[in-house]
């Protein structure tokens, strides 16, 4: 193996070949797909008249147009109600495991991989969709692909890329209340740039990361597109280990010995040589909020929206795109912003970790008058198990709605949607134009415990007030 990195070591022990054009023939181990970018590769192969090579290593949910209120069939969208229909035909015709509405495990496709130990260390994964670097918590390589590439995966197992560079992006020390993982990813992005990981895999690195959750891993490694990497990842320890332990397809019994014994040894080296490293300080990490219509536009809680001559010359564009779209003021303070809508869900934090750190601040407490506010579960288990906790009797309570899982607000290819230039507080990951519904709605991504306290307030606050 060429250098030490977790990276090196999953893609040279996954390359089938080197491809005329130069490009690597990388081996799959795990394809994920959904009702979005799948139905078109699946006409490519009946039109090629080509079978699914391993049926077994693609695994099928619904999420980004189930309702999350009435998901009685037919579905009222007749579109949607197409796209579910043909992903219920296609999964059939070539023997692939769907998890579909009410099987107890549909959710989003992010999200259910990973809590039923499908998501692996030192795999290869890829899905049709870009925040398919989640699962590069794991300690896994995973790609987010177009749809002639899901294409390729369904006939062949294998895709055709490029090899990345590697950046360690090394985080150290605690992070102060609260102060979450969202709020590490919007920082990091914020300094790097949204195109500042193009051409990279970004290892995260560092006592931030190591003492983080499993969810916590994966709310960082979902967001590693948004900063332009291809994937992210964190190696695989002890915490991955006891994350995976008896979930239903982690190996047993003598397997889980030897899989960890396999999965400790592609962590990167020591001395392992990075193409780039780059290191940050838990303890400047505030709150995060972003103000404009990139992820990478974000400041702390506390800072004021930049004036344009604060600014580098090559983001004054932008920013002057974002105070018009946004309808803000350069130099007005972010907190105070008056809002909405309020969504807790998505791919991001739409984890059962998420919803109970939610719920501690909702608890007891009411949402303000004239704020619509909701919690979208991200998989049906993490409905059971939330309800289980009784924590949708607390958000119920607060005057949060509590809905059935799916993708929801994060992008709205499903009847929640911003009305107007409504603006949203939200827990998903992307804020550009006309995300959430409505060509002129207005997003804000934060964390879920900021998302509760704005929630509250009925504008902008500081979760930290709140503790
Ligand atoms: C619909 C899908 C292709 C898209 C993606 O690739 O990410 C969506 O999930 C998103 O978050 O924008
Ligand atoms: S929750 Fe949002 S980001 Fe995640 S897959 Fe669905 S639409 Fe994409």
């Amino acid at each position: 193996m060429s250098k030490g990195t977790l990276f090196d070591k999953v893609w040279d022990l996954h390359t089938v070949g080197t491809l005329p054009s130069g490009q690597t023939q990388l081996f799959i181990g795990l394809h994920l797909i959904h009702e979005v970018t799948s139905p078109q590769a699946f006409a490519m192969l009946r039109e090629r008249g080509l079978k699914v090579l391993y049926p077994e290593r693609t695994v099928a949910t619904v999420d980004h147009i189930v309702p999350t209120e009435d998901q009685a069939r037919p579905f009222v969208d007749v579109l949607a109600e197409e796209m579910i229909q043909e992903l219920e035909k296609n999964t059939k015709d070539y023997g692939i495991r769907f998890y579909n509405i009410g099987s107890g495990s549909q959710g989003i496709v992010h999200v259910i991989a990973p809590e039923q130990g499908l998501t692996q260390p030192g795999m290869t994964v890829a899905c049709g969709d870009s925040h398919t670097s989640t699962h590069g918590a794991f300690g896994a390589i995973a790609f987010g692909i177009g749809t002639s590439q899901v294409r390729d995966v369904l006939a062949s197992q294998t895709l055709a890329l490029s090899k990345l560079k590697v950046r360690k992006i090394e985080v150290n020390g605690e992070l102060p209340p609260g102060v979450y993982a969202k709020d590490v990813v919007l920082h990091i992005i914020r300094k790097l740039g949204v195109k500042g990981g193009v051409g990279y895999a970004y290892e995260y690195a560092g006592s931030t990361f190591e003492a983080m959750t499993m969810e916590e891993r994966m709310t960082v490694c979902n967001m590693a597109i948004e900063g332009g990497a291809r994937c992210g990842y964190v190696n695989p320890d002890r915490v991955t280990f006891d994350y995976l332990k008896e979930k239903e397809f982690a190996p047993q019994g003598t397997a889980w010995d030897r899989a960890v014994e396999w999965w400790t040894s592609i962590r990167s080296d020591e001395d392992a040589e990075y193409d780039d490293v780059v290191t940050f300080d838990a303890a400047d990490i505030e709150p995060t909020v972003t103000w404009g219509i990139t992820p990478g536009q974000g400041i702390g809680v506390s800072e004021h929206i930049p004036t344009p001559d604060s600014l580098v010359e090559s983001e004054q564009a932008l920013a002057q795109e974002a105070y018009q779209y946004m309808q803000l003021t350069p130099g007005q303070s972010i907190k105070g912003t008056k809002i909405d809508v309020c969504f807790i869900g998505s791919c991001t934090n739409g984890r059962l970790s998420d919803l109970q750190e939610a719920a501690k601040f909702a608890q007891g407490k009411q949402v303000a008058s004239g704020v619509k506010a909701f919690v979208v579960p991200g998989s049906e288990k993490v409905k059971q198990a939330a309800e289980a906790e009784g924590l949708d009797k607390i958000f119920t309570e607060a005057g949060f709605e509590w809905r059935e899982p799916g993708c929801s607000m994060c992008l709205a290819m499903n009847p929640d949607k911003l009305q107007g230039d409504n603006i949203s507080a939200s827990s998903s990951n992307r804020n550009f134009k006309g995300r959430q519904g409505s060509a002129t709605g207005r997003t804000l991504l934060m964390s879920p415990a900021m998302v509760v306290a704005a929630a509250l307030k009925g504008e902008v606050t500081d979760v930290r007030e709140l503790v």
